[in-house]
């Protein structure tokens, strides 16, 4: 599948699939360093990590757990409104785990910063983040990224999990959405 299968939908494929695929095994690679003898805890956040949770999960040695929280702070829009919202929390207890979160995207900084601070809140060990995008010039709160995937500009994008009011997420790419698809 590429842009042309969505017809104008798409302005551009910002990284495609095999860019995501050689990144996502460097960035495994590091954790594996990283966390050898740990017992790491990966939080996925629901719904625009389950991509990058299933690809980066599966590329990793070490023996992990894997469990998901939603929040949300976009509603059907394009823009974050700041307020943050657990949709439904972890089932595991956090006290003392290195805690890894696995994103989509920083856009803001706005659900990362709250999440972090909330999970060392209950008593984990170590939180730091893994975040397949960042978008630095959308940047509003500063959020220590451990694993970044790539620097993206400050566009909407959707794929690989992303989405535009609930679609696009299994596009196997990150694309541009053309803005007459959000302004009509
Ligand atoms: O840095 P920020 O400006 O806070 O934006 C990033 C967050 O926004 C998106 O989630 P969203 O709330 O749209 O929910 P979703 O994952 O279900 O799409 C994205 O998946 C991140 O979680
Ligand atoms: N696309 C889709 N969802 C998002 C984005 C984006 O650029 N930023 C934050 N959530
Ligand atoms: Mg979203």
């Amino acid at each position: 599948m590429d842009a042309s299968d969505m017809g104008e939908d798409l302005t551009k494929v910002l990284v495609d699939a095999d860019q995501i695929d050689r990144r996502l095994d460097q960035i495994a690679a590091q954790i594996d360093r990283d966390y050898a003898g740990r017992d790491l805890l990966l939080v996925g956040v629901l719904k625009g990590a389950v991509v990058v949770m299933a690809d980066l999960s599966r590329k990793l040695h070490s023996p992990v757990e894997i469990d998901w929280m939603a929040v949300s702070s976009y509603g059907s829009g394009t823009k974050s409104s700041g307020v943050v919202r657990i949709l439904k929390d972890l089932d595991t207890d956090v006290h003392d785990r290195d805690v890894l979160i696995v994103e989509d995207i920083i856009d803001s900084g706005l659900t990362l910063s709250w999440l972090k601070d909330n999970l060392e809140t209950r008593g984990a060990s170590s939180v730091r983040i893994a975040a397949l995008l960042r978008k630095p010039d959308a940047v509003k709160v500063e959020v220590e990224v451990a694993y970044v995937g790539f620097d993206i500009p400050n566009e909407f994008v959707v794929g690989y999990g992303l989405d535009y009011d609930e679609r696009y997420r299994h596009l196997p790419f990150v694309g541009t959405l053309a803005p007459h698809v959000y302004s009509d």
